[in-house]
């Protein structure tokens, strides 16, 4: 581990210790499958969830926040709206935003939907698995409803040259975790087989981002330091399973993992490699 990774990963401890500090209020307009868990994460390091969608409020709400989350998981029409409304609004007050495309290459109306976002809003932030990524980079790929593509084959490329294109930062989940700002690329080791046993996973690390973006100007290390816990956190409700227990227990225990997070967890635990612009990926 090099000089550089050590002093993001202690960047990334100092934002979990000013989350707990400031408790930023985090914006949701999200899906109504894993909004419980999300609401949940955001408590459990230390940030204050609201979720809210109507149009006739969002742009109250986001108002208050100190970032937006935007998740498409179970896209209405009535919520487009809303999402836009919110978006520019934050946009306009300098508010981050987050954006998770879930299950984009599941149907043209997802697709289309994100579309139109990204010509309304500017994302801080995209984060998706890897088909939704490799769909939003205008690939091919095998969908089945939200679930992603074991395939993670030229993640970092990808990352990257989305973040380029898009001129935001791109987080790509899955067996290692790709985060690029279209410069340089961080790729996280971290995780764990079972997170993958539980719905939910991917929302809620974009939750968890969305919190550090409240506290911080650099989106990156936002992505890269809630990217990072949940996979330490998988990790950790692993080791805490015993016999005959699964994934409902994993479940319960992931939340305490996430909640007992500490300042030292991310130096101890962090596997993450990081190539500079100037290295090709
Ligand atoms: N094969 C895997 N091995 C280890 N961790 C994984 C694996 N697949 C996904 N993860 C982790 O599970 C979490 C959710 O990611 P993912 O399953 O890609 O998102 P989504 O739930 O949106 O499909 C992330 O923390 C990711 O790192
Ligand atoms: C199952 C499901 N269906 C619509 S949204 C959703 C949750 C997706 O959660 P995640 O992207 O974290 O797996
Ligand atoms: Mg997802």
């Amino acid at each position: 581990m090099n000089d550089s990774t050590q002093e993001i990963l202690k960047k990334c401890s100092n934002l979990l210790q000013d989350i707990k500090s400031k408790n930023p209020l985090i914006h949701h307009i999200t899906n109504y499958v894993t909004i419980n868990d999300c609401a949940n994460v955001v408590i459990a390091i230390g940030g204050s969830p609201v979720m809210a969608m109507d149009k006739n409020e969002v742009e109250d709400i986001v108002r208050q926040a100190d970032s937006l989350v935007i998740n498409i998981g179970t896209l209405q029409e009535s919520n487009i709206d809303s999402m836009i409304i919110a978006g520019k609004k934050a946009n306009e007050l300098k508010i981050p935003v987050v954006l998770d495309p879930v299950g984009i290459g599941a149907t043209a109306f997802r697709y289309h939907t994100v579309q139109k976002l990204l010509t309304e809003i500017k994302f801080s932030v995209i984060k998706g698995n890897m088909s939704e990524i490799k769909k939003l980079y205008g690939l091919k790929v095998k969908t089945k409803g939200v679930d992603s593509d074991t395939d993670q084959m030229n993640g970092g490329v990808i990352a990257k040259n989305l973040a380029n294109q898009l001129g935001t930062v791109v987080a790509i989940t899955g067996k290692e975790d790709c985060i690029s700002d279209g410069q340089d690329l961080y790729t996280i080791l971290n995780g764990e087989t079972m997170l993958t046993s539980i719905t939910g996973t991917g929302c809620m690390t974009t939750s968890i981002i969305g919190t550090f973006l409240g506290l911080s100007n650099e989106s990156v290390y936002a992505a890269i330091a809630g990217t990072m816990l949940m996979g330490i956190a998988g990790e950790k409700a692993h080791q805490l399973l015993r016999e005959n227990e699964g994934s409902g227990s994993y479940k319960a225990k992931l939340m305490d993992c996430i909640n007992l997070f500490n300042k030292d967890t991310y130096i101890k635990e962090g596997r993450l490699y990081v190539e500079k612009g100037s290295q090709s990926v």
